[in-house]
């Protein structure tokens, strides 16, 4: 039996609601059984507008009693697409992307392909009326939140989808414009072309071609610099999708993949390390899934891409050994090295770099010698408006730093607040925090990665440019820079002053939180160094060895947000 996650309930005119974010009623399927009510949204916003929540109430149909039993429903992707038989792309990786971004995945086939490591050897399309008669079994009996489609070799079948699509309506489309498989065989003619511009390009929510396929779905427009690519994403976004994503991972000359997101609005540029390995067959088809995967847990699209492009790439890291088949391009393995993840099917918050505006770590010895609980020492810091927070807990004894743990989480989810754990990669993962914070001689953040899965936020402490550079290879969400004053909580630790944190800054591409010595006195000045990437302070002992932790807090929240920086 599911218990209940919801996060409140409220009592009005006899009746129960639930209070829950718009995304989680979503994800959980409340939708489905409950009202959603005429009451106005509640918006609860953090002090300093580091963060706002929308809530939406919802009313049971037909009671008035809630409960949460068996009324989690499972986030379904369906993907149309085609056969490989090397099982490196096409229906096999949607399955297992899906399998390991634990989302139900069912599958309708377009064509049969023999296919290897080497290339394709055959292809033989499924009649349409047999992929109209497969869409119509799926779409007509399950309940499938996102379309994906993949290989859609003729006409006809890019015509019966688009037909079927408009009798069976889900919440999203995701069109993977498959044309050329990675081997440079054609999976999809010329003659497609028009029908995919025509029909279904403007039903879809986000399409994901590559350098090849966004320049062949533009008439052969030459694709070369991200500039080209932002370009192209705006053309294509003029044909209808609602948003555009161009893979850039084959783009000349550039140490890093960069894929831009276009949603109309603005261009997201999301760079990533690129990864240098012969098993990278199917990368695409995995990706267009996994988007799909988090759209149907209820993530916002920029959050679904972010989450998909990190699983995707730390599958491709981890299966760089793999060896199958004598070809050029091997497949890589969604589940092999990940399998013992303990990735939650509920959603959790993304990173927001903004959280990192006031991060209180807490001490162990300094709880002590005031005579608090971990537990009060956090809410305390919660209530003077901690942003983030760390339990940094060098003494405590693991089963108690568990059963803490927990309980901080329990507050700090109430309060959208993050809770990350110091130096314990077991204990994030035992209690399901939100990450880790590890220095230069814990835990290597790559290793944390792997272990922690594509969406805990892992902190990196540096103090030199290219401990962030390995920080940002590493897959780090952010890096922790200090002592940028000299303090009695960290012994023997090496003061980097305002100079080394500005060029610690000045290297990363990862967002950096100053630590170190830092309090009301100084704060400011940290922040006034002026580095757009620094996004706030970490701090212990001025807040955590005090008498008041709540008022400590409160007086450097407002000190942060007269510096007016860092808090957007
Ligand atoms: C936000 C943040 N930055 C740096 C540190 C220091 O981590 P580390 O270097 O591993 O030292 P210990 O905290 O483990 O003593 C941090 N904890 N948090
Ligand atoms: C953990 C750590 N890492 C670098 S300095 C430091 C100690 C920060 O503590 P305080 O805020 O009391 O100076
Ligand atoms: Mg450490």
């Amino acid at each position: 039996m599911a218990s209940a996650t919801f996060l409140s309930t409220l009592s009005l005119a006899n009746k129960n609601y639930l209070l829950l974010t718009p995304t989680h009623a979503y994800a959980k399927g409340y939708t489905n059984n409950f009202r959603v009510s005429n009451l106005p949204s509640i918006v609860v916003r953090k002090e300093g507008s580091v963060r706002s929540q929308g809530f939406v109430a919802m009313q049971e149909k037909g009671g008035s009693t809630l409960s949460d039993d068996s009324r989690t429903k499972t986030p379904h992707v369906l993907t149309v697409a085609g056969s490989d038989s090397g099982a490196g792309a096409g229906i096999q990786a949607d399955l297992k992307a899906c399998a390991a971004r634990r989302v139900y995945c069912s599958t309708v086939i377009t064509a049969l392909t023999a296919q290897n490591t080497v290339g394709v050897q055959g292809v033989s399309n499924v009649p349409e009326d047999f992929v109209a008669q497969q869409l119509k079994s799926v779409l007509s009996d399950m309940q499938v939140d996102v379309v994906k489609t993949g290989m859609l070799p003729s006409v006809g079948i890019v015509k019966t989808l688009c037909k079927t699509l408009r009798e069976f309506p889900v919440h999203a489309l995701v069109v993977d414009p498959v044309m050329v498989s990675t081997s440079g065989d054609v999976l999809a003619g010329p003659s497609i072309l028009s029908t995919f511009l025509e029909e279904l390009l403007p039903m879809a929510d986000i399409i994901t071609p590559n350098l090849k396929e966004a320049s062949a779905l533009l008439n052969g427009m030459q694709l070369e610099t991200v500039d080209d690519m932002r370009s192209a994403a705006r053309l294509l976004h003029n044909m209808g999708p609602k948003n555009v994503l161009v893979k850039g991972g084959d783009l000349p000359d550039s140490s890093d993949a960069v894929d831009i997101l276009y949603n109309g609005h603005n261009f997201y540029e999301l760079r990533s390390p690129r990864i240098r390995t012969r098993n990278s067959h199917g990368t695409g088809c995995s990706l267009a899934s996994s988007i799909a995967a988090e759209v149907a847990k209820g993530y916002p699209m920029l959050s679904a891409v972010k989450v998909a492009k990190r699983f995707v790439e730390t599958a491709l890291d981890y299966s760089k050994e793999i060896d199958i088949g004598n070809g050029p391009q091997g497949p890589f393995d969604h589940l092999l090295r990940l399998k013992s993840h303990s990735q939650a099917c509920h959603r959790q918050q993304p990173f927001d770099p903004s959280d990192l505006f006031l991060y209180a770590v807490t001490d162990s010895r300094m709880n002590k010698r005031w005579g608090r609980s971990i537990i009060d020492a956090v809410k305390a810091a919660i209530d003077g408006g901690a942003t983030i927070i760390q339990l940094r807990e060098k003494d405590a004894e693991t089963k108690d730093f568990m059963e803490s743990a927990k309980a901080c989480l329990r507050i700090c989810h109430l309060h959208g607040v993050p809770l990350l754990i110091n130096d314990r990669v077991d204990v994030a993962i035992a209690c399901d925090a939100d990450g880790v914070h590890v220095g230069q001689s814990d835990m290597p953040a790559r290793v944390a990665r792997t272990l922690l899965g594509p969406e805990k936020i892992i902190g990196v402490s540096c103090k030199t440019p290219e401990q962030a550079e390995q920080a940002w290879v590493d897959g780090a969400d952010y890096i922790g820079c200090g002592g940028v004053y000299p303090t009695n909580t960290k012994e023997n630790n090496i003061t980097v002053g305002l100079n080394g944190l500005k060029t610690v800054c000045m290297a990363s591409k990862l967002p950096v939180v100053a630590i170190g010595g830092i309090g009301v006195s100084n704060a400011r000045a940290v922040m006034e160094i002026c580095a757009s990437n620094l996004k706030g302070v970490a701090v212990v002992s001025a807040l955590f060895d005090r008498e008041c932790v709540q008022t400590e807090t409160r007086k450097l929240h407002e000190v942060l947000l007269g510096s007016n920086i860092g808090s957007t």
